[in-house]
């Protein structure tokens, strides 16, 4: 039964070895109050002066103290305890610090208590949470695990942070939180019970007291005529594990270097001789409170045995996993090296191809990833760019009247020509091709993401077969982005190259014409509804002045802004005029299967043939030649026609001097009033705007469609299907497995740590299946 406390003793120095607190073993922790004698209650137990002793805080940092007793022929478990000679060794101490250094004189003990303590806490008065281990062999001590925690303290002194009664607190908390944890709470006697720090703590921890022990020090130092009877037998404070009262040797006893035996008969002295403890004195003192605590340690061990068994069979299974996930080191021989290769390597491109296609085992439920986000490329973002093209973008009205202008040239123009809105189309259909190179992008960008995403888990031990593998699939993306990006460039070529008026879907000059004039018409009501409702207000409020201002309040102005309806009526009118010819046959074979209605959409036998709308409305070039120039045409013609007239005039060059009639043409070209167009140019303008919009759309609906199409042929499902054929034909080489196969350092170094975890656990397994 009494091999159970230095069994937990092999176990801590199994643990201390690789510095794991994964399994809480059974101790008991010395907890009070700053100066309530804790040390002392260590010192008399042990039966030695060994620890640091002053005025203040002293005990800073945590101290772990293995007591073996070697009187019964137990062995101390360190490689460097002598085996023989039990029973008559001297008394020693070992720090777990120096391992190969034992101690025979312990005021040394102390002195390297001090140094450590200073070491790793500074020379004031700070604390530090890193424990110190000692263990001490003699045949006077029972054995016992013990820790010395620093006192609570309230004010800070020397160095200690404002803090240091919580850091104290926390720091005595973390060690008797734990179930496994005896609680040593000493009180002094003099100082009322209901102040107690320690039991304040450990009630906090353990609420039912079970595993809290009271120790009541300075019993001697209580004021004459009082005395702790009432706690000592349970009366005052319920404690399972009761209170034990102690006298340590008093300060002065200290100074003069009272041997610890002299101390050890004075305190049975005292209480056999005190009339309160006389009765109770075989229950009091340090004797009483050594065995107490051993019989408190092997019961508690024996009652945790079982548990710390089974904590131990599931560290050696988490362990055992956690050592596989690092990877066989075996398998890297050279027996295995191909075929660890083509494993590794065929996962990554089956990763790949997962991530892409949505198959992936581990697909997130927080964000897109993968395929989903080139989906969302495709049809939200690419969707939004393109419909945020502007049709008309940087088409001014200045623009198309050039374009009309110049596609008639040198003729007076009579109809817009079927030129000018092809001139004008084209580059507006150019406005379709950044955001859809930028598609091509973002889905090269998206599969980028996803390849250096692959693998991750697989490869974290052969960092540099990852990076390899991510640098041939990038190379393999790289070489898809330029081909794609010239399909899709052409694409947008494609639709420059031809423009398709006869698609099902265009407006068409007929489909454009009656839009306006429906639009015409209702600005026209609106315009008389305004009209008649200022009117009704005039006559109501008795204001008729014909002012300029109540004019623009009358909607005059808007008579004459905007879209005129004038206009569209001259465009219907000339579309009767040539029907009129048309059934005279005086149009030739141009269109002559075509007719009209008189909204202007085609309704003859060709109706759904578009090819002629444009000539329809803006005249062909036979058409022109026909007609006769219209009134206003020869008015528009303004200024360059005054120029024309100028044109007799015989040119004289001098010396590449401009010549007048060129200066008079520049100035007047500069000079245009094109600002004010008349009636016929408004009509004009708003023709070729519908028509471009109308084509403009059609465009950009098939570029929505065709270049998703053309990202997941060229890009996508090429690097998908290419993957594991270029991966292998790149990778796989004899010459190459070394390199690739280099392990990762920091990978080798936690698999060494948790191989040398996994053999404490299973050493530890094995001392409990022995012991049990
Ligand atoms: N007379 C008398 N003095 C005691 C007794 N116990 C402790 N002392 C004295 O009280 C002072 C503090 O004792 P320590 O054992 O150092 O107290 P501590 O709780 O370890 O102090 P810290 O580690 O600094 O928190 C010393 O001077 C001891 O000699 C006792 O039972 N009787």
């Amino acid at each position: 039964m009494n091999d159970l406390i230095p069994l937990v003793n092999k176990l801590q120095d199994v643990f201390n070895t690789i510095g794991s607190d994964q399994i809480d073993l059974p101790q008991i922790v010395v907890v009070g109050s700053q100066s309530s004698g804790k040390s002392s209650v260590l010192e008399t137990i042990v039966q030695k002066d060994f620890l640091p002793r002053g005025n203040g805080v002293v005990t800073r940092r945590p101290l772990v103290l293995q007591l073996v007793n070697t009187h019964l022929g137990l062995m101390p478990p360190t490689s460097n305890s002598s085996d023989s000679a039990v029973n008559d060794a001297p008394d020693r101490a070992e720090f777990l610090h120096l391992p190969n250094k034992q101690f025979f004189n312990f005021e040394e003990v102390r002195k390297e208590i001090e140094a450590e303590t200073a070491r790793v806490a500074g020379q004031n008065k700070a604390i530090s949470r890193t424990p110190i281990h000692l263990k001490i062999f003699s045949k006077n001590v029972l054995n016992l695990t013990l820790v010395d925690l620093p006192g609570v303290t309230k004010i800070p002194v020397g160095d200690q942070p404002t803090d240091i009664e919580k850091q104290t607190r926390n720091l005595i908390l973390d060690y008797i939180i734990k179930p496994n944890s005896v609680i040593l709470a000493v009180s002094p006697a003099n100082v009322d019970l209901a102040n107690s720090d320690s039991l304040k703590l450990a009630r906090q921890v353990d609420p039912e007291s079970k595993r809290t022990i009271g120790v009541l020090t300075k019993l001697d130092l209580m004021d004459a005529g009082t005395n702790s009877l009432d706690i000592l037998s349970g009366r005052a404070y319920s404690l399972k594990l009761g209170f034990i009262g102690v006298v340590n040797r008093s300060q002065a006893d200290i100074q003069s270097n009272k041997p610890m035996e002299e101390a050890f008969k004075s305190e049975t002295e005292f209480f056999q001789s005190h009339p309160a403890y006389r009765a109770i004195s075989h229950r009091c003192g340090t004797n009483f409170l050594a065995k107490t605590l051993n019989t408190i340690l092997m019961n508690h061990i024996r009652d945790k045995l079982p548990d710390i068994k089974a904590k131990l069979n599931s560290l050696i299974g988490q362990t055992q996993q956690e050592l596989t996930s690092y990877g066989d080191p075996t398998f890297t021989g050279k027996a295995h090296r191909g075929s660890l290769i083509l494993q590794l390597l065929t996962k990554f491109a089956s990763d790949f191809v997962a991530a892409i296609d949505g198959t992936s085992a581990e697909i997130s439920t927080k964000e897109l990833c993968g395929g989903a986000r080139i989906y969302y490329i495709f049809n939200n973002v690419f969707g939004a760019a393109l419909d945020s093209v502007n049709p008309c973008e940087n088409l001014s009205v200045q623009d198309i009247r050039t374009a009309i202008r110049n596609s008639t040239g040198p003729r007076p123009s009579l109809f817009v020509p079927e030129i000018a809105f092809d001139l004008l189309v084209k580059p507006q259909i150019k406005l379709l091709e950044p955001p859809s190179l930028r598609c091509v992008e973002l889905a090269y960008e998206e599969l980028v993401k996803i390849c250096h995403n692959c693998g991750a888990k697989d490869l974290t031990r052969f960092p540099r077969f990852h990076a390899k593998l991510i640098e041939v699939v990038s190379d393999l993306l790289r070489e898809r982005l330029g081909p794609t990006s010239d399909y899709v460039e052409s694409l947008i070529s494609i639709q420059r190259s031809y423009i398709n008026t006869n698609h099902p879907d265009f407006i068409g000059g007929g489909g454009a014409m009656s839009a306006l004039e429906r639009a015409s018409q209702k600005k026209k009501r609106d315009i008389e509804k305004t009209r008649r409702l200022s009117t009704v207000n005039m006559v109501l409020t008795g204001s008729g002045t014909d002012s300029p201002g109540n004019r623009e309040e009358n909607g005059e102005k808007a008579v004459t802004a905007g879209m005129n309806n004038l206009t569209v009526h001259q465009a219907v009118e000339r579309n009767d005029r040539d029907r009129e010819r048309e059934k005279l046959g005086q149009n030739g074979g141009i269109h002559s299967a075509s007719t009209t209605s008189l909204n202007g959409l085609p309704n003859g036998p060709n109706a759904g043939g578009k090819d002629t709308f444009l000539n329809y409305f803006f005249g062909g070039p036979q058409q022109r030649m026909d007609r006769p120039m219209p009134q206003e045409s020869s008015h528009r013609a303004g200024n360059i026609h005054n120029v024309a007239k100028e044109m007799v005039m015989p040119k004289t060059v001098l010396d590449g001097e401009p010549l007048e009639f060129d200066k008079k043409l520049d100035y007047m070209m500069e000079t245009d009033d094109s600002s004010n167009p008349n009636e016929r140019e408004d009509m004009e303008t708003q023709l070729i705007r519908s028509l471009i919009v109308s084509y403009f759309n059609i465009t950009r609906k098939s570029i929505q469609d065709l270049v998703p199409k053309a990202v997941m042929h060229l890009l996508v499902n090429y690097s998908r299907e290419a993957v594991q054929n270029r991966l292998v034909a790149t990778l796989y080489k004899e010459e190459l497995f070394n390199d690739l196969l280099q392990e990762d350092d920091n990978l080798c170094a936690e698999r060494a740590k948790c191989k040398a975890m996994l053999d404490v656990f299973k050493n530890a397994f094995t001392i409990i299946n022995e012991a049990m």
